[in-house]
């Protein structure tokens, strides 16, 4: 029987009494670009808690063109209920109000943006901020696999559940996902995705937690939630994203506008995410996530499961003391980028890989060796020619294997992690002891990559190889070798000329490809050579590995010259059978072995690269690094599950 609505406040914006359906209005708890968000009371339950949302009246919505509406996210919602992390429709709680539609829902608590903001410097404890950002993984993972992109994902839109058995906010609390307003099916009736639409218009969700490809105005896929969800991850933990001002939001002194300045800041993350950091260093784990992020394309089903072992793996303790980011005086928060200060030294110790490295993460914190790595400076002096990298076919946590693949470039925070990783044991003689002190060359500069000739003959440049020498001149020694110099001095290289697998010329496409890391291959003519090219890398790169670790490092020298003959080889198509099951039978090793293998390699190959400068020795030294990136990054995981456990 319908009672009598209690008592209204003043700041209720429906009108005095108004009673929707059973529902009693009693006060506004939110307000949207499109609608408003009330609490009510059930008449009908003892006055049980509930929440509404209703459509603006027309001439208060913030964007005409939005097209959001109650009506829209009700269907969405309602394909959705199945999904334990999605707000709760009210059956029947469906009308409209004055022309209004509106919707009953369960009644969330605080949404994560409130309670990051009451927490101190706006960070949320590492402990909380792993289990919170697994959980709104997991709601984007039931989300998707329902067939949905959110496209409006940021702080705002996870509230807390109250109801029976909810998790405190100590133990991390259990999330909702609300606001479907913008929400958008990619899959049709057969659950086959959608073809990438082109001609996208201007993104209509939050600015702060947009993907590059929503800057891009390209059409959203399951990867760009996942951008979204992985800043709100790094904004708990560092308190802030390097695109937000001192005042925490629009860069009003600017004169970019603040869309502009998130989308230069978040292009120069793709190159090196460290700057996502305000100390400059970002944790590995989410270094990891962006590369791998990167490395998606559009129609790309995310490995949920990879995401979640990297955040595992998170540490659960601050690593560093608190500090207050500083504004600069243009009003952005600037990371320092502290200089490295690390003089030079040998790349590897002479002595034989040690069998077994300390374990990579110990209680959550990383490797001692781990802390040898540079920061990067002023973006990644490590670029590697995005032809450098193959397409394979792909195994769950295989991530790296495509993660590479076709188009992908290296990521240099990751390459640098996995050789100073190895740094930490690899021939450091008792396997007991720990390991010996890093040190690593100061990353050279990257010199300004040369300007095209002014006729435009760039495209018939063949790519080079930079004289490394006479760069650095003191130090073209094998003892002081530096990995940091040779790999920037070839990525300088490429700058600006793409080298093109097999072929010495440059597409305006790749080129395209590169400045937007948008990695789409759709009908690249090249991607199954780039395949079978990774085949037979990947073949030989085993045999020469465990030959190298064997050999005397005078040894080095044939096998460049195999691995040559391998690339022209691979060139051609002439490739077996054999090839492709050696490649499986590598990626069976243990990544910690693999690592090492892969680390003699790349060390081998950067010291020729100097002496004989074929396109294709660069292009192994790309896949290598890769691979070493690859090892590292399972290490990382493999070595987090049982600390979770
Ligand atoms: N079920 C709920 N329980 C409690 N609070 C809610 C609920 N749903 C929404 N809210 C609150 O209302 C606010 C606005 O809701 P919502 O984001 O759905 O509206 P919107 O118009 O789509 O917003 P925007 O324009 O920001 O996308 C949310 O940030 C949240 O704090």
């Amino acid at each position: 029987m319908m009672r009598t609505p209690p008592l209204l406040r003043k700041d209720v914006k429906l009108g005095e009494g108004v009673n929707l359906q059973r529902w009693a209005v009693v006060k506004r708890i939110g307000d949207g670009g499109f609608a408003e968000v009330y609490e009510v009371l059930d008449t009908f339950k003892d006055d049980e808690k509930f929440a509404v949302k209703i459509d603006k009246l027309l001439d208060k919505r913030k964007d005409r063109r939005s097209g959001g509406t109650v009506k829209t996210e009700i269907q969405v919602l309602r394909q959705l209920q199945s999904c334990p992390p999605v707000c709760r429709l009210v059956p029947e709680g469906e009308g409209t109000y004055e022309g209004r539609f509106y919707m009953i829902m369960e009644l969330l608590g605080a949404n994560l943006a409130e309670i990051r903001h009451s927490s101190p410097q706006g960070r949320i404890q590492p402990q909380a901020a792993k289990k919170i950002a697994l959980d709104l993984l997991n709601a984007l993972e039931g989300v998707h696999k329902a067939g949905y992109i959110h496209r409006d994902v940021k702080p705002a839109n996870f509230a807390l559940y109250q109801g029976p058995g909810a998790r405190s906010m100590a133990t991390g609390g259990d999330w909702r996902i609300i606001d479907f307003g913008i929400a958008r099916r990619f899959v049709d009736d057969d659950g086959n995705p959608l073809p990438k639409r082109e001609a996208f218009g201007e993104f209509r969700g939050s600015t702060t937690y947009a993907s590059i490809h929503a800057h891009l105005k390209q059409d959203l896929g399951r990867r760009d939630d996942l951008w979204s969800w992985l800043y709100i991850v790094v904004e708990m933990l560092e308190g802030t994203l390097p695109w937000r001002t001192s005042s925490g939001d629009a860069s009003a002194n600017s004169e970019h506008s603040p869309k502009e300045t998130a989308q230069r800041l978040k292009q120069e993350a793709l190159e090196n995410p460290h700057i996502l950091s305000i100390t400059g260093k970002l944790s590995e784990p989410l270094v990891a996530i962006s590369a791998y992020l990167r490395s998606t394309f559009f129609e790309t089903e995310p490995d949920y499961d990879l995401l979640q072992e990297c955040i595992a793996s998170l540490p659960s303790m601050p690593a560093v003391p608190e500090q207050k980011p500083p504004a600069a005086a243009n009003g952005h928060v600037t990371p320092p980028h502290p200089p490295p200060q690390h003089p030079p030294g040998r790349m590897w110790p002479p002595a034989a890989p040690a069998t077994a490295p300390p374990p990579m993460f110990v209680n959550g914190a990383a490797h001692p060796a781990m802390h040898a790595m540079p920061p990067m400076a002023n973006g990644s002096y490590a670029q590697l020619p995005p032809a450098a990298y193959m397409h394979m076919p792909v195994r769950p946590h295989d991530f790296y294997w495509r993660g590479y693949g076709a188009a992908t470039q290296h990521s240099a925070p990751l390459q640098h992690a996995a050789v100073n990783y190895m740094h930490g044991y690899a021939g450091n003689a008792p396997a007991q002891a720990p390991p010996a002190p890093i040190t690593l060359s100061a990353p050279v500069p990257r010199p300004a990559p040369p300007r095209p000739p002014a006729n435009g003959s760039a495209q018939q440049q063949q790519p080079r190889i930079p004289d490394r020498a006479a760069a650095r001149p003191a130090a073209a020694s094998a003892s002081d070798f530096d990995m940091d110099d040779q790999l920037g001095h070839i990525g300088s290289a490429f700058d600006d000329e793409e080298f093109d697998f097999g072929q010495h010329n440059s597409s305006s496409r790749a080129a395209k490809r590169s400045r937007t890391g948008e990695e789409e291959l759709a009908g690249d003519g090249h991607a199954s050579k780039r395949a079978r090219f990774g085949q037979a890398v990947c073949a030989r790169q085993q045999r020469l590995g465990q030959q190298l670790v064997q050999q005397p490092r005078e040894g080095v020298g044939e096998g460049l010259l195999e691995m040559k003959e391998m690339a022209a080889m691979a060139a051609r198509g002439q490739l077996s059978q054999g090839a492709m099951e050696v490649r499986n039978k590598l990626r069976q090793l243990d990544p910690a072995e693999g690592l090492s293998i892969l680390a003699w390699l790349v060390d081998a190959l950067s010291r020729n690269v100097q002496h004989d400068g074929t396109p294709q020795v660069v292009q192994w030294l790309g896949k290598l690094a890769a691979f070493s990136d690859e090892c590292a990054v399972r290490c990382q995981a493999t070595r987090a599950r049982p600390q979770e456990a």
